[in-house]
C-alpha cells in the first residue's frame, strides 16, 4: 500500500517537474517572454489554424502585442522563438551557418527528402545551390531561358483565352511545371502534367500539423511525394540507360554526370533535389501570379500605368511580335515594383526557420543553442514603421534602389546565403506574364474563390477568371470589365 502511494506521489512530483520544466526551460541568461503551452503540442494548433489572407497571422499579431517582437513558444516539440523584428531578422540572415542553421520540421524533411536540397548545410549546401543556379541564375536566363519562357507563356495564355473561364492558381502552375519539368527533366506535357497531379497531393500538407493517419493532409501529402518520386525515378533510370537520350545536354544530365563524378552529388541527392526545386519552381510563382491578378483587380489605379509601361515597349520595337530581350525586360521599371509589392503583401513563405548552433544573445534576451528561430517575413511586410499604409496595394512606395531581393525591411525571398535560388527566375515569369496579360488580353475576376492561410497559402475553391483575346480597338480602362 504504502509503496503504491510512494509510486504514484513520484510519478506526480516527476510529472509535475516535467511540466514545470516544459514551461520554464533551462537557459543561461534571460528567455524572451512568452508562453510554451501544452507539453509536446506547444502552441502548434493555433499556430497552424487556419486564418484570413489579409493580415498579420492571428497566433503572430496576439502574441507581439502581448509580449513584443520577439516571444517564446513551442511548435511541433520544439522550443521555438519567433521573431517580428527587421533586425533579429537580417542578423539571423547574415549569421546563417555561424550562429544559425537552416532547419526544417521532421516531417518537412521527410515531405522534401532526407539528403536533398533543404537538408543539406555547409559545402554540400553551396555545391547544390550552384548548380540550381546554373539551370536559373541571372546568366542563364539572360543567355539562354529568356525566349524560352517568352514563348511558354504565350502559349499558355492563348489556350487560356480559348477556354475563357480560367482558375488563376491551378493554369499558372501547369505553365510554370510544363516548363521546368522540360528544362530539368527533359519531359514533354503530358508527363509534366502527371506529374503535377501527384504535386497537388503533397502540396495540401506540406506546411500542416504532421499528423500521419490516414485522412489526413500530412499523409495524402506523403503519398504524393512517394508517387511523384516514383516518376522521377523512372525518367532517370530510362535516361540513364539510353545512350541517345544522355546527349540532351539538360540539366537532368548536368547532374547524371556530376552523379557519376562519385565527389559531391548521389543519386538520392540529385533525385530529392530535382523533386525540391520543381515544387519550388511552379507553387510559389503561381500563387504570386494569382495573388496579382486579385491585387490588379482590387487596386484598378495600378493597370493604367502598367499597361502604359507594357505597350510603350511594343510601341518602341521595331517587330511587335518580337520575344521580350533583356534589355527590355530590365527597363520595366514599374513593372518590378509591381511585382515587389505583389510578393510583399502574398507573403507566400509565412516563416523561415533556422536551428540555434551556439547560444544567442540578442535584444537583451539570450536564445538558448538547440533552439529554433522563425523569421516571420509577414509581420515585417505588414508593419507600418517599415511601410506607410502597409494593407493597400501600392507599387508607387518603391524606390528603384529598393529593388532587391532582401533587405531589413523586405525578405519574401529570405536572405543571406539561402536567398530564394530561383528569385530572377520568379520576377522574370511574373513580368513576361503581365507583359502579355496587359497587352494582348482583357478579364475579369468571376469568383474569388476562399483563400486561406494555414500558414501556408490555401486556394480553397480556386480563383477564376474569364479571359479573352483584346481587340485592336479596346482602351486602357476596358481591360479589366
Ligand atoms: C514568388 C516566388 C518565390 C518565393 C516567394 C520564394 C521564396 C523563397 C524563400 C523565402 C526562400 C528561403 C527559404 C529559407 O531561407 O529557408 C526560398 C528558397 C529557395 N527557393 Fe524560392 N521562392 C520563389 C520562387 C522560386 C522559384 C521559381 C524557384 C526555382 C528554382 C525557387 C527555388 C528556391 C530554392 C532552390 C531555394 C533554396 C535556396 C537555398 O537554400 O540556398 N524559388 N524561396
Amino acid at each position: 500500500m504504502w509503496l503504491s502511494l510512494l509510486a504514484v506521489a513520484l510519478i506526480v512530483v516527476g510529472f509535475t517537474h516535467w511540466v514545470y520544466r516544459w514551461r520554464n526551460p533551462k537557459c543561461k541568461g534571460l528567455l524572451p517572454p512568452g508562453s510554451m503551452g501544452l507539453p509536446i503540442i506547444g502552441e502548434s494548433i493555433e499556430y497552424f489554424s487556419s486564418h484570413p489572407l489579409e493580415g498579420i497571422p492571428p497566433f503572430i499579431q496576439k502574441r507581439t502585442a502581448r509580449y513584443g517582437k520577439l516571444f517564446k513558444t513551442s511548435l511541433v516539440g520544439h522550443p521555438v522563438v519567433l521573431s517580428t523584428d527587421p533586425e533579429v531578422n537580417y542578423y539571423v540572415f547574415q549569421q546563417e551557418e555561424v550562429l544559425f542553421q537552416c532547419w526544417y520540421t521532421k516531417s518537412a524533411i521527410e515531405l522534401t527528402g532526407k539528403d536533398g536540397f533543404l537538408d543539406n548545410k555547409g559545402t554540400v549546401h553551396k555545391y547544390l545551390r550552384n548548380l540550381v543556379l546554373s539551370l536559373v541564375g541571372p546568366d542563364k536566363l539572360k543567355h539562354n531561358h529568356i525566349s524560352e519562357i517568352d514563348l511558354n507563356i504565350r502559349k499558355h495564355l492563348h489556350r487560356w483565352a480559348g477556354q475563357g473561364d480560367v482558375d488563376v492558381k491551378e493554369a499558372p502552375e501547369i505553365m510554370l511545371i510544363t516548363f521546368m519539368a522540360e528544362k530539368i527533366l527533359g519531359c514533354n506535357e503530358e508527363k509534366a502534367l502527371e506529374l503535377r497531379e501527384q504535386y497537388r497531393a503533397f502540396m495540401g500538407g506540406f506546411v500542416c500539423f504532421p499528423i500521419n493517419l490516414p485522412g489526413t493532409a500530412y499523409h495524402a501529402s506523403l503519398q504524393g511525394r512517394k508517387n511523384a518520386m516514383k516518376m522521377i525515378k523512372d525518367i532517370v533510370k530510362e535516361r540513364k540507360t539510353s545512350k541517345e537520350k544522355r546527349k540532351k545536354q539538360d540539366f537532368l544530365d548536368h547532374l547524371l554526370y556530376e552523379v557519376d563524378k562519385e565527389t559531391i552529388l548521389t543519386e538520392e541527392n540529385a533525385l530529392n533535389t530535382i523533386f525540391a526545386v520543381l515544387f519550388a519552381a511552379f507553387e510559389t510563382t503561381s500563387a504570386a501570379i494569382a495573388l496579382g491578378l486579385k491585387f490588379l483587380n482590387d487596386h484598378p489605379q495600378v493597370l493604367p500605368q502598367l499597361m502604359e509601361e507594357h505597350e510603350n515597349i511594343v510601341k518602341n520595337r521595331e517587330d511587335k511580335e518580337a520575344a521580350i530581350s533583356w534589355a527590355e525586360y530590365k527597363s520595366m521599371t514599374f513593372t518590378h515594383k509591381v511585382v515587389n509589392e505583389i510578393v510583399r503583401l502574398a507573403n507566400i513563405v509565412p516563416g523561415i526557420f533556422r536551428k540555434v548552433l551556439k547560444d544567442v544573445k540578442i535584444k537583451g534576451f539570450t536564445i538558448p543553442a538547440g533552439w529554433i528561430v522563425v523569421v516571420c517575413p509577414p509581420s515585417v511586410h505588414l508593419d507600418s514603421n517599415n511601410y506607410e499604409d502597409p494593407y493597400v496595394f501600392n507599387p508607387w512606395r518603391w524606390k528603384e534602389e529598393e529593388l532587391h531581393s532582401a533587405s531589413k525591411k523586405f525578405m519574401a525571398f529570405g536572405g543571406g546565403l539561402r536567398l530564394c535560388a530561383g528569385a530572377d527566375l520568379a520576377k522574370l515569369q511574373i513580368s513576361i506574364f503581365l507583359h502579355y496579360l496587359v497587352t494582348k488580353y482583357r478579364w475579369r475576376m468571376k469568383k474569388e474563390g476562399n483563400i486561406v492561410r494555414t500558414p501556408g497559402l490555401y486556394f480553397v475553391d480556386g480563383l477564376h477568371i474569364h479571359i479573352s483575346e483584346r481587340n485592336k480597338e479596346d482602351d486602357k480602362n476596358q481591360c479589366i470589365s
